[in-house]
């Protein structure tokens, strides 16, 4: 058996599509109720729904053990697909399909503003599935890991306390405590100092040692080679290219430089 018949597929994407629905984008008036139950009953479309595709047809196979950047221009559809894959938004045509519950960890991660900052630790361990003790056994070296407490107590400060730098590396520290299947992270390193970023992208690579999976969106080129082998570029909802990290940065330096 070759290195290649072992390769455990942990995420498959099969010609995804996602498309945004907006609704009362026409900024018209309220419709009354029986136009609409009319347009229900008739299954036409409102009038005032308007479609974005932010992704249109996109297939990749991921392995346990990568990680993958996800490149692209401003609004080629990065978040979108990390949501779609952690089945934070539905897929409107093709499939995606996951191993294990994939966990997205971005900088709107929902931690609350008015709870201390340990506090928020409990919480989002214990929503991430870990028991009341491994919660205890692990708080203080998350704190640690994220280095909130380096200038004074701001563990038991609420969370609105805190730098939007601080924020992120708390919830950076949260989610990379426990072993993910799939870990999607969406620009969370690039939010915290260069320090925190350097002891951030070590725990991603422990992440992939252990077996994961690690999808990383990021606009930092440094942070894509320091962690992905592997980056797929996407250009207005579509694949442009999937391969080794140092091929796909060129291709795609050389787009945005013309
Ligand atoms: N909640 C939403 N409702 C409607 N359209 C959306 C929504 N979120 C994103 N879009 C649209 O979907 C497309 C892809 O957006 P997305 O945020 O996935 O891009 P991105 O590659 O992550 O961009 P960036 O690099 O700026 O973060 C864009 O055209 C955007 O306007």
């Amino acid at each position: 058996m070759t290195a290649a018949d072992e390769r455990v597929p942990t995420v498959i994407a099969d010609n995804a599509h996602v498309i945004y629905k907006i609704h009362g984008s026409a900024g018209g008036q309220q419709q009354s109720p029986l136009v609409s139950f009319k347009r229900i009953v008739t299954r036409t479309k409102a009038a005032n729904v308007r479609e974005v595709h932010a992704v249109k047809g996109v297939s990749f196979v991921a392995y346990k053990g990568e990680a993958i950047g996800l490149i692209g221009s401003n609004g080629s559809g990065k978040s979108t697909l990390l949501r779609a894959v952690a089945g934070l938004l539905p897929v409107a045509r093709g499939a995606i399909y996951a191993a294990g519950q994939p966990s997205l960890l971005g900088v709107n991660a929902a931690l609350m503003n008015d709870l201390p900052g340990d506090r928020n630790v409990e919480l989002g361990c214990l929503a991430m599935g870990m028991t009341p003790a491994e919660v205890k056994a692990k708080k203080q070296s998350i704190i640690d890991f994220s280095g909130i407490n380096d200038r004074g107590d701001f563990a038991s400060l609420p969370m609105r306390t805190y730098s939007s730098g601080m924020g992120a590396r708390l919830r950076f520290s949260i989610a990379a405590a426990k072993q993910h299947d799939v870990l999607l992270i969406d620009e969370a390193l690039a939010t915290g100092d260069a320090k925190f970023r350097k002891r951030s992208e070590a725990r991603v690579r422990e992440l992939r040692a252990e077996a994961g999976t690690v999808f990383l969106v990021s606009h930092s080129e440094q942070s894509i080679r320091d962690t992905c082998e592997r980056v797929i570029w996407l250009e207005s909802g579509l694949i442009r290219a999937d391969g080794a990290t140092e091929d796909v940065l060129k291709e795609y330096e050389s787009f945005v430089r013309k």
